[in-house]
């Protein structure tokens, strides 16, 4: 009897570590027991092995078993169309790590849907409207950032002018330059690639007026100025380049989207690996990067309640806190502080990443295409001129700025595969069953590399959104910002502050690849966004 029960009892486990597609569920990789289909999911670009093989073995929607959650992957044009439009796919999947990094409660918006998630999509939606988001208020915010960047340039290309100079002058001195005979930028960068002023430039005039340049990394060169514009419209505040708790802020969203796929993938499935292998799940790291950026809003927030005033919200944050004093008195506790920390930490990760990364694809694009980097400085000089800087209304008439714009985001769509979806309730795909609860990973890549509506989409071609007037054509198989109720929330301000970047710096600069430099890679850094590698650029000031 005994030897039955234990027979029964080891069966029993030994079936549950079995794990079994549900019925009818699209074909996929092998399944395995207790891990499902993990092993074959790559953690590097995985976007690229869907197009590149699964398409081809499976079909366009493919069964995945992670752990024992079964999760969808769809590839092509027809059913990413699809999924993003039908209301059952809207859902977002409720993680382990999602629960544990928004205080065990579903909060934000990348983990929340329902009634909840409309509520709070609804608000922000409306009140970043009255902010001016995407609007002429904003565009203020956007020019003054890129002066700064600007002056930040320059200020590396004025002192090395400046050395240049006294190498005829009695100042120019060996013993403290080394090298004065040598153009070297980077000598005023510290190891942080901070610009250090040296009091030994003092003195030197009329240095405007020379050419120079100056080598520069490119990897994250935006991030400060695209955190910064997210900042003013969160909380009125911006902060000086080199101030250090912006600095902080950044590395710590730098770490986090380049660890939490990586670290998603394993501990979501196995929340017991997180506790007992936080080392190996990285997971620790995510929570302390998490926590880190948390203090900081949450200082942001305390500075805001202590003078608030009803009559006049200044900000996203005085806006959200207005609407919870109005929640408290009827009772209504959607709009909460914790609430408001996720939300905001949500928009700086969504925002400061995809934006620096698609302006460092923008000017990656320019120095691998130089012609292409000509033709839109023809365009600038025509339509903008010297004179003054470009603004969101010359839009409309820089047709081959929208063009190469486009193209930099359908090449390389700096989210492939969206937010993870989740299926709502039990539906149908392609045929197949998706049970409720289902993953969703939805492939835009596949989209903007369709070879049929592209023709040969893995060319650098601009002119394909162009008519034969020249004019700008919309192609609405671009995707870059999702479609539907999901869509993302930021498109106006990403849009504007990425036309208002490169064009600004396109008409001031020319750039170009540092001698002996190899070509920068177009393949991109893994983690949740599309990320350009680290590369360098010659700065040259156009005059
Ligand atoms: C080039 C820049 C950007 C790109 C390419 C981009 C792209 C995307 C994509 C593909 C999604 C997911 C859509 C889906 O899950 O179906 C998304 C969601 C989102 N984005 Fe963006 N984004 C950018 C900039 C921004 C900015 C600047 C902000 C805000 C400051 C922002 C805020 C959001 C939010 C809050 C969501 C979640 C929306 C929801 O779940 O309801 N994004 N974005």
């Amino acid at each position: 009897m005994i030897t039955l029960i234990l027979i029964a009892l080891i069966a029993s486990i030994l079936y549950s570590l079995l794990i079994f597609r549900p019925k009818n569920f699209p074909p996929g990789p092998p399944c395995l027991p207790l891990v499902g289909t993990l092993p074959f999911v790559p953690s590097k670009n995985v976007h690229f092995t869907m197009v590149k093989k699964w398409i081809n073995d499976y079909g366009p929607v493919v069964g995945l078993m992670f752990g024992s959650h079964p999760a969808v992957a769809v590839i092509g044009a027809k059913q990413v169309m699809e999924v993003l439009r039908r209301d059952e796919f809207q859902g977002r999947p409720y993680t382990f790590n999602a629960k544990h990094r928004s205080f065990n409660k579903r909060l934000g918006f990348f983990f929340t849907d329902g009634p909840f998630w409309q509520e709070q999509r609804r608000f922000t939606l409306r009140h970043l409207r009255d902010l001016g988001f995407g609007k002429k208020s904003l565009e203020g915010i956007i020019v003054d950032e890129a002066e700064v960047l600007f002056k930040k340039l320059l200020n590396v290309e004025i002192q090395e002018t400046m050395v240049i100079i006294n190498i005829w002058s009695v100042l120019s001195d060996p013993g403290h330059w080394g090298d004065p005979e040598v153009f070297r930028p980077d000598r005023f960068l510290d190891c942080n690639g901070k610009f250090v002023k040296d009091e030994w430039t003092q003195g030197s005039g009329t240095i405007l007026t020379l050419l120079s340049f100056v080598d520069i990394q490119m990897y994250g060169l935006f991030k400060i100025s695209a955190l910064n514009v997210i900042s003013g419209v969160m909380s009125g505040m911006r902060y000086a380049r080199d101030d250090e708790e912006l600095q902080a802020l950044v590395n710590n969203l730098d770490e986090l989207v380049r660890r939490s796929f990586r670290s998603g993938k394993i501990s979501n499935i196995f929340p017991i690996l997180k506790r007992l292998f936080p080392r190996i799940t990285g997971s620790n790291e995510i929570m302390y990067y998490i926590k880190n950026a948390y203090n900081f809003i949450q200082r942001k927030i305390t500075e805001h309640k202590q003078v608030l005033n009803e009559n006049n919200p200044r900000d996203f944050i005085d806006a959200y806190l207005i609407e919870m004093q109005k929640g408290n008195s009827n009772g209504n506790a959607i709009f909460t502080e914790e609430g408001l920390i996720v939300t905001c930490h949500d928009f700086f990760v969504a925002g400061g990443d995809t934006t620096n990364n698609t302006l460092v694809f923008c000017l990656l694009y320019m120095i691998l295409h130089p012609q292409v980097q000509n033709a839109v400085q023809e365009e600038l000089d025509s339509v903008v001129g010297q004179d003054r800087r470009p603004s969101v209304e010359d839009r409309q008439r820089l047709h081959y700025v929208n063009a190469v714009i486009s193209e930099v985001m359908r090449i390389n769509p700096v989210v492939p595969l969206t937010v993870p979806h989740r299926v709502t309730k039990d539906t149908n795909l392609h045929g197949y069953t998706i049970p409720k609860d289902t993953m969703v990973l939805i492939n835009l890549w596949s989209v903007h590399h369709d070879r049929g509506h592209w023709g040969d989409p893995e060319v650098f071609r601009p002119e394909r959104f162009l008519d034969e007037n020249r004019n700008f054509v919309k192609d609405e198989w671009i995707i870059s910002f999702g479609a539907g109720k999901r869509m993302c929330l930021g498109e106006a301000m990403a849009r504007n502050t990425i036309f208002l970047f490169f064009t600004s710096l396109l008409q001031e600069f020319l750039f170009s690849l540092p001698e002996d430099d190899p070509p920068p890679q177009t393949l991109p850094l893994p983690g949740m966004t599309m990320a350009p590698q680290p590369f360098r650029v010659k700065i040259t000031r156009r005059i």
